[in-house]
């Protein structure tokens, strides 16, 4: 089957785009992992996917795949580069639009300036609801809220680290280090990844505190590894360091990719996220057959 796809990137984090408006696709786990490959499809960290309201009162639905084929409640470096490209292929006129996702409906609208804001919609603390087990762990108090020591095993022999633990829409355990050049991303990024106590597996995010305006941020991402930048982890770690005092309202946050701008107002408020969306290259691809 050949397709067209669109190549585009936010802030580094790069995605294949397609267009499922007037009919789907039908792709396979393996199909999507094919895209992704960087070696034999065209690369990429997760695979968009544009689908036709489902509902009354939202103009599209937006359907997410990792590059390990899994597909997934949340992107939003994805959801800039959505509302650029339903611009950009003339599927809305709109500057503003309500999207479906697997975790709600999210707003994104077209700045004056090309960057995109997205209403991330609030965050939710509730273990049940991450989905974090917290059973026979004691939260750490810290702040107005509290940490979890998760233990991890290291080639040194273990470690213990202390993450707060939130979903943006999508899973999230944040933790504060002194430097993100030195952070230990690839070795303990897999492991908070497949840490028993998150049921379906974290994104795993490494904050440092700049100023109370200015974090760097790295994140191993479920499902695809370290990326050069996540949306929703820029609005995990700027939620998570209002909570423990450490950051204002408003967060400029520099990624490997790019910088994303985050504001959240408080319990219940939703998360605005700001930041860059662009259209890289347009092609075909023959998909193989894969089951
Ligand atoms: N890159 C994304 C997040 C994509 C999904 C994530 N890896 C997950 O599995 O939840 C972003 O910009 O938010």
């Amino acid at each position: 089957m050949r397709i067209r796809f669109t190549k585009m990137q936010g802030a580094g984090n790069d995605f294949v785009v397609l267009d499922e408006t007037r009919g789907t696709l039908g792709l396979s786990a393996a199909q999507y992992r094919f895209l992704a490959d960087r070696h034999f499809g065209v690369g990429a960290d997760q695979i968009l996917t544009v689908r036709p309201s489902p509902a009354e009162g939202v103009d599209f639905q937006y359907v997410i795949h990792n590059s390990d084929g899994g597909e997934v409640e949340q992107c939003g470096n994805g959801a800039r580069c959505f509302m650029r490209f339903v611009s950009e292929h003339h599927l809305t006129e709109k500057k503003q639009v309500r999207v479906q996702t697997l975790s709600g409906v999210i707003e994104p609208r077209m700045g004056g300036d090309g960057r995109v804001t997205v209403d991330m919609g609030a965050p939710v603390f509730e273990p049940a609801r991450v989905p974090f087990d917290p059973a026979g762990l004691d939260p750490q108090p810290e702040g107005a809220w509290h940490k979890w020591h998760l233990a991890l095993g290291t080639r040194a022999g273990s470690a213990i680290v202390s993450v707060a633990v939130l979903s943006m829409g999508n899973p999230h355990a944040v933790q504060v280090v002194d430097n993100v050049d030195t952070a230990p991303v690839a070795e303990q990024g897999p492991q908070i990844e497949h840490h028993p106590r998150f049921p379906q597996r974290v994104n795993a995010g490494f904050m440092q505190v700049v100023d109370r305006s200015n974090i760097r941020l790295r994140v191993f991402e479920r499902g695809a590894g370290e990326t050069l930048a996540c949306g929703t982890g820029a609005c995990a770690a700027v939620v998570a360091g209002i909570r423990l005092g450490l950051l204002e309202r408003r967060v400029d946050v520099q990624t490997h990719g790019g910088v994303l701008t985050i504001e959240w107002q408080g319990e219940g408020q939703p998360v605005l996220m700001t930041g860059p969306a662009v259209t890289v290259f347009e092609g075909d691809i023959e998909v193989p057959e894969l089951p």
